[in-house]
């Protein structure tokens, strides 16, 4: 056991898909695994290990934003030596080109939050995915005739904020694709433990239009993603 996971020593498979929601743990489990087993229920935050394709492998949920996930990856990599680490989040798109249920490969991260600050001081570090995951989440997605993405994400440390137009409007303008709120803390943590990282997002909502998916697309648009997601985990 660690201090957030109940899992005993190897309950935990080296391969892990981490959704913020626990419920998404709880349904990739329940429809994408075989045999899975729930291993941890410590505030909710399920996790179970079951396989796929034959591959052993577990669904962590990291809860939302840098603290939460930075405590489920540090445990995870310290206390269970889990060596690949793929979230499987939502999103908001920030480019007029990125659409509503579109899946993201986070190549890389920028962000507000003040984690690499306390660790670099005044050196930017540059949050990066592992390639051969960002490669093979691609090829798996190109095969299934996805309308992906792959680019740089605002991880941000605010839901709500004061004139956040402002700043959306700027990142765009930089070529940023979308917000969501955990990938700097998984790619920064996975290059501390030189562990492999990748964030595979789809976008839930369009911060431009307005626009969001229904309860139901986002299903769907989930399975891709998960799909994608499973494939890149299993690869050698
Ligand atoms: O759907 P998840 O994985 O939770 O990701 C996104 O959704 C949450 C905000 O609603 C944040 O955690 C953000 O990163
Ligand atoms: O707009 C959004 C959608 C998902 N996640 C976020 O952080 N922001």
């Amino acid at each position: 056991m660690s201090v957030h996971i109940g899992a005993k020593p190897g309950e935990i498979a080296d391969k892990i898909l981490l959704p913020g929601d626990p419920l998404r743990a709880k349904y990739i489990a329940e429809n994408f695994l075989e045999d899975a087993t729930c291993y941890n229920e410590v505030r909710g935050m399920y996790g179970y290990t079951g396989t796929y394709k034959g591959e052993r492998i577990s669904v962590q949920g990291t809860g939302m934003g840098v603290p939460s996930i930075s405590i489920y990856i540090n445990e995870l990599m310290e206390s269970y030596d889990v060596k690949k680490l793929i979230r499987v989040g939502t999103c908001g798109a920030l480019q007029k080109d990125v659409q509503v249920r579109d899946v993201i490969l986070a190549s890389t991260s920028t962000t507000d939050s003040q984690m690499n600050r306390m660790v670099f001081d005044h050196i930017d570090f540059a949050p990066t995915a592992d390639f051969s995951l960002l490669k093979t989440a691609y090829d798996a997605g190109v095969d299934k005739g996805l309308n992906l993405r792959v680019g740089n994400v605002f991880t941000s440390d605010s839901f709500y904020r004061d004139n956040a137009m402002d700043l959306f409007n700027l990142l765009a303008k930089y070529n940023v694709l979308a917000v969501e709120m955990e990938t700097t803390a998984l790619y920064t943590l996975a290059a501390k433990y030189n562990r492999q990282a990748l964030s595979v997002l789809t976008v839930s909502d369009h911060i431009l239009t307005g626009e969001e998916t229904s309860s139901e697309e986002r299903q769907t648009t989930f399975n891709d993603m998960i799909e994608v997601a499973l494939e890149a985990a299993i690869e050698d």
